[in-house]
């Protein structure tokens, strides 16, 4: 199998380089690419991975170019100039390294706070032109002044104990912040407008959001003390910049540390007007140690995933832990011929769907599970869905999904149920895999069986009655059709019964025809699976 093959397109330290070809994948190093949208997109087809920063935007275009595309690495935290929606509907992968910037940035956000407090960059270009304007830089000190952390994540909790240990005082408006957690970081939870009222010092840590996008407008600068000093080393746009630049122009905010821009590269904005504002840009995350850090876990988290299945850190699936990889493949392998199964047997609109994970493999990564056993159950209507793709795919077909675990309850150590239901019928089937890794089905339709999955199988319900084995060894054996397992089971002497043939090629459907053409037969239906 050829090496996969990664595209670095944004600044990455070349230790990420460095990592892909030790672990024997193609890597091209094109830093400037992200910046040149047409070069990228003319050649993104040539790649299974790709690795950014901020400039490269993986756009819907981008994507939908990227025909071979598996993986997208960001080496840092934000992932917003990644169309999500549009890499999970095509399969693909996107994984961010959530923790390598966050002290850095922390720090950034914190370096900010005394620019702003004693207005350093105004009073060294003061004094670098001779100016020596002792008077006009009187500062405010930090100690025992409240710090208000707008999203207390990662990033904002380092902020808040470094700030605490500067002796301020720390209020945290963070809808996902536990009671429990804001007592252990030593911060005061408070709701946005507490927080507004209460601050001397904001700082701006959120992911950028529907929610999030302007949460520091007009209306939120009314409500803050008069003299606030505002610093945003999250993303641009959380604050509305018009809006800063009235509250810094009526004195309301005293000054602003800003390092993200509602639009970067930033290379003109109001805001560079402004007296005490203090402008970076967008260098939260660049230090030596950080980038070095984010550049080694893309890759090493990239590399994994193409090369043995794990995923870490991905935003669109569960991660997978390169040590459950091996033991969850056979599982994954099996959940696939579930769905599969029951994708092409079910002929109507799937409703709802159950899957039941039983004794050892309740155990595993369901997560995981879960997502194989959609993709084989949609895979005959959407041909190129994937592990990541389905789980948005089956929701946005109303399809509803429930999982159920349960302890050990038969003579298997452990196996996945999926039962589905349309409006007409409820389908099931059950399976496992042994000691070989090999997938089989061991329950339809509530019948015990044990069956070897093959890639070419028929699947009949009939009556359960004499000569019905005859008669089908006849039609297959008459129209050269060679059967290599044949199960059969039912529910009661006489009553149901199903058979499940493993054969050794594709069953033309006038042969099928024939065998439906017998009065035992109720249906008859080729599967294929992908062994
Ligand atoms: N300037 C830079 O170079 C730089 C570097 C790294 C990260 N960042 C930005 O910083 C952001 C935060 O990073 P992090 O690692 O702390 O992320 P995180 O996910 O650990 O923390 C974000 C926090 O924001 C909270 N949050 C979400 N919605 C909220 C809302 N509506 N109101 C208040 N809080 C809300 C979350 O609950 C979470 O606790 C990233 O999303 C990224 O955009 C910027
Ligand atoms: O890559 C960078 O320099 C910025 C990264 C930062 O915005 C992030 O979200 O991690």
């Amino acid at each position: 199998m050829a090496a996969p093959k990664v595209l670095v397109s944004d600044k990455l330290s070349e230790t990420a380089v460095q990592i892909f070809r030790d672990r024997g994948i193609d890597v091209d190093f094109m830093p400037e690419l992200g910046k040149d949208k047409e070069k990228l997109l003319s050649i993104i087809d040539q790649y299974d991975g790709l690795a950014i920063r901020s400039a490269t935007k993986a756009t819907e275009k981008l994507i939908e170019a990227a025909a071979k595309l598996k993986v997208i690495g960001r080496a840092g935290i934000g992932v917003d100039n990644v169309d999500i929606p549009a890499a999970s509907r095509k399969g693909i992968i996107v994984m961010n390294t959530p923790f390598g910037n966050s002290i850095t940035t922390a720090e950034h956000a914190i370096a900010l706070i005394f620019a702003v407090a004693r207005e350093l960059p105004a009073a060294d270009t003061s004094t670098r032109a001779g100016k020596w304007e002792k008077s006009k830089f009187m500062g405010v000190e930090i100690t025992g002044k409240t710090l208000g952390v707008i999203g207390c994540g990662n990033i904002g909790a380092v902020v808040a104990s470094r700030a605490i240990g500067l002796k301020m005082n720390v209020v945290a408006f963070d809808p996902f912040l536990s009671e429990e957690r804001a007592v252990k970081l030593g911060v005061e939870k408070v709701d946005l407008d507490t927080l507004l009222a209460r601050a001397d010092f904001i700082t701006l840590h959120t992911p950028m959001t529907d929610k999030t996008r302007g949460i520091i407008n007009a209306a939120a600068f009314a409500k803050m003390k008069t003299g606030v000093r505002i610093v945003n080393c999250a993303r641009g746009g959380l604050i509305v910049e018009a809006d800063l630049v009235e509250a810094l122009k009526s004195g309301k905010v005293a000054g602003a540390g800003i390092d993200v821009f509602e639009t970067e590269p930033a290379t003109e904005n109001p805001l560079f007007d402004m007296p005490n504002v203090v402008c970076t840009p967008h260098l939260g995350a660049s230090t030596s140690e950080a980038q070095e850090n984010v550049a080694v876990q893309v890759a090493e988290q990239m590399s994994d995933y193409l090369l043995k299945g794990a995923v870490s850190n991905a935003i669109n699936m569960p991660s997978i832990t390169a040590e459950e990889a091996p033991v969850l493949k056979p599982f994954v392998k099996l959940a696939e011929m579930l769905g599969a199964f029951v994708g092409q047997a079910t002929e109507s609109a799937i409703q709802e769907v159950e899957i039941l994970f039983d004794g050892s493999v309740s155990e595993m990564n369901t997560r995981a599970l879960i997502s194989a056993t959609l993709a084989g159950l949609i895979r005959p209507q959407v041909a190129d869905v994937n592990m990541v793709s389905a789980p948005i795919m089956v929701k946005e077909r109303g399809i509803q999904v429930s999982e159920v675990k349960r302890d050990k309850s038969g003579v298997f150590d452990g196996y996945i149920k999926l039962t589905v239901k349309t409006a007409n019928q409820t389908r099931s089937v059950a399976g496992t895999c042994f000691v070989d890794g090999k997938p089989r089905f061991i329950q339809i339709k509530d019948i015990n069986l044990d069956a070897e999955i093959g890639r070419h199988m028929i699947y009949l319900t009939n009556k359960d009655t004499p000569g019905t084995i005859g008669m089908l060894g006849t039609v297959f054996g008459k129209n050269g059709v060679n059967i290599a397992n044949f199960q059969l089971g039912r529910k009661d002497q006489g009553g149901d019964a199903i058979a499940l043939l493993y054969v050794d090629g594709p069953v033309p459907e006038a042969v099928l025809d024939e065998v439906r053409s017998h009065d035992q037969i109720t249906s008859a239906k080729a599967l294929q699976f992908d062994i």
